[in-house]
C-alpha cells in the first residue's frame, strides 16, 4: 500500500459562470452548495445527467477552477490551485503527438526538476504498472486509443498524486478496451490505495468501481443521493462481479433514481428494486 493518501473534503461549494452570447449575458449557476467527504484511499464515482456539474467540480478539485464559495480542502489543506497531491486524467489522453509514449509520461516529472535518470526510471515504472513498458518508444499515434488512455494514467501517476482526479477517462474507447481498462484501474487502485474520484456516465462502471456512487442532479447542480457499493474488495474478475445479485440491484437502484430526475412517468412505472 502506498504511503501517500489524502482524504479530501467539499464544503459547501458553489459556482457560476457568466456566459456571453451576442448582446445576452446569462449567469448559470453550475453548482449549489455541494459538500462531500471523501476517505483515504476510497474510490468514488460521480455520476448524473448531463451538464450537472461533474467536470466543473473534478476542475475545482484540481485547482483549475475557483469556487464562489465554499472550499476544498487535502489532507486538511485549503486547494488554492493545482498542486503535487493531486492529478488528472481525461477523456482523451492530450498527449504530445511528437514525444514517445515514455518521453509523455516523464512531463510532469521534467516540470518538477527531476534529473533524466530517475524521471525515466520513474516513468517506465509507471507504463510497467499499466501493461505499456513494451511500448515505451512508440509516439502517440502509433499507440491504439486504449493504449494512449494508459499512457494518460501512466502520466497521471507518474508524480504519485495523493488523489487521483478521472474525467470520463474511457468514455471515447469501445467496449471491450473499456472492460480492460476498468480491471486495471481496480488493481491499481488495489496496489497503491490512491484515494480516486472518477467521473462516469456509465453506471455499470460506476458499481464496478466504486466504493460510493455519488449520483449528481442539474439546475442548479448538487448532490441527490449517495449510494455506497457494498461489492467486497479485491473485487476480482469482473465478468463475474457483473454476474452477481447485488450488482445488478445497485445498478438498477442508482437508474432508478436517474431516471426520476430525467424522465419521471418512466421511472414511476418501473418495479421497485429486489
Ligand atoms: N467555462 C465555462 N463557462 C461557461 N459555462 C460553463 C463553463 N464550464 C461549464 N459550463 C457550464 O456548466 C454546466 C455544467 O458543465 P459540466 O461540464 O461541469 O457538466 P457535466 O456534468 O460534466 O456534463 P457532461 O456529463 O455533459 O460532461 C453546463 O451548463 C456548462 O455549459
Amino acid at each position: 500500500m502506498a504511503a501517500k493518501q489524502a482524504g479530501v473534503t467539499i464544503e459547501d461549494v458553489s459556482k457560476s459562470f457568466t456566459v456571453r452570447a451576442g448582446k445576452q449575458v446569462e449567469q448559470v449557476h453550475v453548482l449549489d452548495r455541494v459538500s462531500l467527504r471523501v476517505e483515504p484511499g476510497e474510490m468514488i464515482a460521480l455520476t448524473g445527467l448531463s451538464g450537472c456539474g461533474k467536470t466543473t467540480l473534478l476542475r475545482i478539485l484540481l485547482g483549475l477552477e475557483r469556487a464562489d464559495s465554499g472550499r476544498v480542502t487535502v489532507n486538511g489543506a485549503e486547494v488554492r490551485g493545482c498542486g503535487e497531491d493531486r492529478s488528472m486524467v481525461f477523456q482523451n489522453a492530450q498527449l504530445f503527438p511528437w514525444r514517445s509514449a515514455l518521453q509523455n509520461v516523464e512531463f510532469g516529472l521534467e516540470a518538477r526538476g527531476v534529473p533524466k535518470r530517475e524521471r525515466s526510471r520513474t516513468a517506465l515504472d509507471k507504463l510497467e504498472l499499466v501493461g505499456l513498458a513494451h511500448a515505451a518508444d512508440r509516439r502517440p499515434d502509433q499507440l491504439s486509443g486504449g493504449m494512449q488512455q494508459r499512457v494518460g494514467l501512466a502520466r497521471a501517476l507518474s508524480v504519485d498524486p495523493a488523489v487521483l482526479l478521472m474525467d470520463e477517462p474511457f468514455g471515447a474507447l469501445d467496449a471491450q478496451t473499456r472492460e480492460g481498462l476498468q480491471a486495471e484501474v481496480l488493481r491499481i487502485h488495489q496496489e497503491t490505495g490512491k484515494t480516486i474520484i472518477f467521473v462516469t456516465h456509465d453506471l455499470d462502471e460506476a458499481v464496478l468501481l466504486a466504493d460510493r456512487v455519488v449520483l449528481m442532479a442539474p439546475n442548479p447542480g448538487r448532490i441527490d443521493e449517495i449510494f455506497p457499493v457494498g461489492l467486497a474488495r479485491p473485487r476480482g474478475d469482473l465478468v463475474t462481479v457483473r454476474g452477481l445479485k447485488e450488482f445488478s440491484a445497485k445498478r438498477y437502484e442508482i437508474w432508478r433514481r436517474l431516471m426520476a430526475g430525467a424522465h419521471p412517468q418512466a421511472a414511476a412505472a418501473a418495479p421497485a428494486a429486489g
